[in-house]
């Protein structure tokens, strides 16, 4: 198939070199979709069709659809509607599905199959072994697509429709990152069209993360998806070089500050008090002040955005001139009133009534004049709240302040106060937990048009705003009637770790359901003081061991010291979101970067010094709990202090 479309002749088929220009383009997205990917099979799956649907057919499922050399079809996509029972079939409801068989593979080589046959009443249901060696599979390089595997749960999640919004709440490790992204695939296969016009992104929490999970669509064959963090979304309008304390962060996120900035905004329009006049030829036509003062109390009770209703208020003012003219007998036509728009008195009216509003400016003013934001908040904001998003110094310019991400997404609702944001038509929302009230506004304007899948986990949240109740965070994302999916299978953390890790639970996130490991294998979990960073260091070398990746997880200011000591013992190491190679498997993490990372071992250092790191125990608690749950097969925990109290055993809340 490559080959076919590599060898196409487009000389003599395109009109002109603007044609050949767009045409190549695709032919070449075509052939990078069709790339081989040395290690990927074409099919993992089979379907054979009883007699009564499909005319009995067999189906193999890979990746994309494959053909032959006379077009017929040789393997399926995995999401065509004929695929649906690999994922979805089961001895309730084998959906027409005789037999169903997964290929196993070991580096690209077909090693093994499984057979199910769904309408077979002497055939004992089993746990799929492949699924099991494909979640034990040691993990070098990339997040890995699931497609072979994709759970009936996690299934219903990527196959809803374009047109709803779903919000997933699921432990650590429930495959909630893999399952939007494949959600994104299949809404690209259903909706192609559409969603190339108006485009799809894929928010994460930061570049690190990014970088991790940012193969698995180029693997599926999707090249298209925008990759994002909420900070460079919103940090197009001002450079963000400070940061907030938090309770300043914490107000400066609440949803309150959007009726603050709207205020703000409007208060930029002036009710006019004189007429205008608007000499044409020798007539002079005048419409008086109370008229304008109807004008501009119409549009601003209609509510639209402020630089919409300053570019309609010239054309609503020469209409009522037109309107003059007409009773006095002229028969005035479109471009005469565009003329009297464009007249340089009733210029001159729009920009005193209705003046330039300059985003930055405007949260400028508002951060560094108490009595602006005085008259702006007032009856939303209590004075210590005012008090605490003061500039302690004004800044002299929007250049020379030391804007705060909170900032920017402060000047991001005025811009879109002043003019709308486009809309794109899906956006992917992970690790959604996090984010302030005024983040999710931000996100939620970019997908007023569109849909969004929202990913979380209220026990990971970190941030001293983070997301208390999903149908808060709907309503603040605009989509308060997205429907909350929960997963509740484990794939990534084995049965013991989890265990341990969800001791903390009833201390930070009470009424959360701990998670159910689908692992058969119990997993390592190793527990033991340390005597200084030699010990720490020994514990990397002695994960080294085992296959795949290695993350040493630790609280950020103990990580200097420990790469020192890494170092020191001749251990190559990398950072977060760089590509572990067989080479180069160990990985030292940060622990406020650990989020929606994983590792096949974790050592972790000094759980207790990652709970002081945080500004209160909950939230110590929650980052202790994410870096716990990191570990795909061992975890080893080395505690220098005593363990917070939480972890061991015998302690409730
Ligand atoms: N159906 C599946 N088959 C095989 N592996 C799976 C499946 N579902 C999830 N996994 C694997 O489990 C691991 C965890 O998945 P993922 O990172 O998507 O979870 P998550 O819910 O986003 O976790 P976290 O809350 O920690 O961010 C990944 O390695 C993923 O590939």
């Amino acid at each position: 198939m490559r080959e076919d479309v590599e060898a196409m002749d487009i000389r003599d088929v395109t009109a002109n070199w603007v044609n050949a220009a767009v045409l190549q383009k695709q032919i070449e997205a075509r052939v990078a979709a069709l790339a081989d990917l040395r290690h990927t099979p074409l099919f993992f799956g089979r379907l054979d069709y009883l007699e009564t649907a499909q005319e009995g057919q067999r189906f193999y499922v890979g990746r994309r659809h494959v053909h032959d050399a006379d077009g017929d079809p040789m393997v399926v996509d995995w999401r065509a509607p004929v695929s649906r029972p690999f994922y979805r079939a089961s001895r309730k409801d084998p959906m027409h599905i005789g037999l169903r068989r997964r290929f196993g593979y070991t580096g690209g080589d077909l090693t093994a199959y499984e057979d199910e046959h769904l309408t077979d009443p002497d055939e004992q249901e089993r746990t799929s072994r492949l699924l099991q060696a494909e979640i034990e599979r040691p993990r070098v390089g990339p997040m890995r697509d699931i497609v072979a595997t994709i759970q009936p749960e996690q299934d219903e999640i990527v196959r809803s429709g374009l047109a709803g919004t779903v919000c997933v709440q699921g432990g650590p490790g429930t495959g909630k990152t893999a399952v939007g992204l494949h959600r994104v695939a299949y809404l690209l296969y259903a909706h192609r069209e559409r969603l190339a016009r108006t485009g799809t992104l894929v928010i994460g929490p930061n570049r690190s993360f990014l970088h991790y999970i940012e193969q698995v669509l180029p693997a599926l064959g999707e090249l298209e998806v925008r990759q994002a963090t909420v900070d460079e979304l919103v940090g197009t309008h001002v450079e963000v070089r400070g940061t907030d304390t938090a309770p300043a962060g914490v107000v400066k996120g609440d949803a309150r500050m959007a009726e603050v900035l709207r205020r703000a905004v409007r208060s930029y329009v002036t009710v006019p008090a004189e007429p205008v006049v608007v000499v044409r030829g020798s007539r002079r036509w005048r419409v008086p002040a109370y008229e304008l003062q109807q004008i501009v109390t119409e549009l601003l009770d209609r509510d639209i955005r402020y630089g919409a209703a300053r570019d309609a208020l010239p054309q609503r003012i020469a209409h009522a001139v037109l309107v003059r003219m007409e009773q006095a007998g002229e028969a005035p036509d479109d471009r005469v009133q565009d003329a009297v728009a464009r007249n340089a008195a009733v210029k001159a009216a729009v920009k005193e009534v209705w003046p330039p509003v300059d985003p930055a400016k405007l949260v400028l003013r508002l951060l560094s004049d108490p009595a602006f934001l005085a008259v702006h908040a007032d009856g939303v904001l209590d004075p210590e709240e005012q008090a605490a998003i003061l500039w302690a110094k004004p800044p002299r310019s929007v250049r020379s302040a030391r804007w705060s991400a909170a900032d920017a997404v402060l000047v991001d609702e005025a811009a879109d106060l002043v003019s709308r944001t486009p809309s794109l038509g899906h956006v992917v929302l992970d690790e959604a937990q996090d984010l302030s009230p005024m983040q999710y506004r931000a996100v939620g304007r970019r997908c007023t048009t569109g849909s969004a899948t929202v990913l979380g986990d209220l026990a990971q949240g970190t941030t001293p705003w983070a997301t208390r109740s999903w149908a808060e965070a709907l309503a603040h994302l605009g989509k308060p009637e997205a429907a909350v999916e929960e997963l509740t299978a484990g794939f990534r953390v084995p049965r013991e770790v989890i265990a341990y890790a969800s001791r903390l639970l009833p201390h930070m996130s009470p009424g959360l359901a701990e998670v159910r490991s689908v692992r058969e294998s119990p997993g390592s979990l190793d527990v033991r003081p340390a005597d200084g960073d030699a010990d720490v260091v020994a514990a990397c070398t002695e994960s080294l061991r085992h296959q795949g990746s290695i993350g040493l997880i630790a609280a950020d200011a103990r990580v200097p010291a420990l790469a020192e000591a890494l170092a020191g013992a001749g251990l190559v190491h990398l950072a977060p979101g760089d590509e572990t190679t067989p080479d180069c498997r160990l990985t030292l993490v940060p622990a406020s970067l650990a989020k929606g990372l994983e590792y096949d071992h974790v050592v972790l250092d000094d759980p207790a010094a990652i709970v002081a790191a945080e500004p209160d125990e909950r939230t110590g608690l929650r980052r202790l709990y994410v870096a716990l749950t990191r570990a795909v097969s061992g975890l080893t925990v080395l505690h220098s202090a005593a363990l917070p109290p939480q972890l061991c055993k015998s302690t409730t809340p």
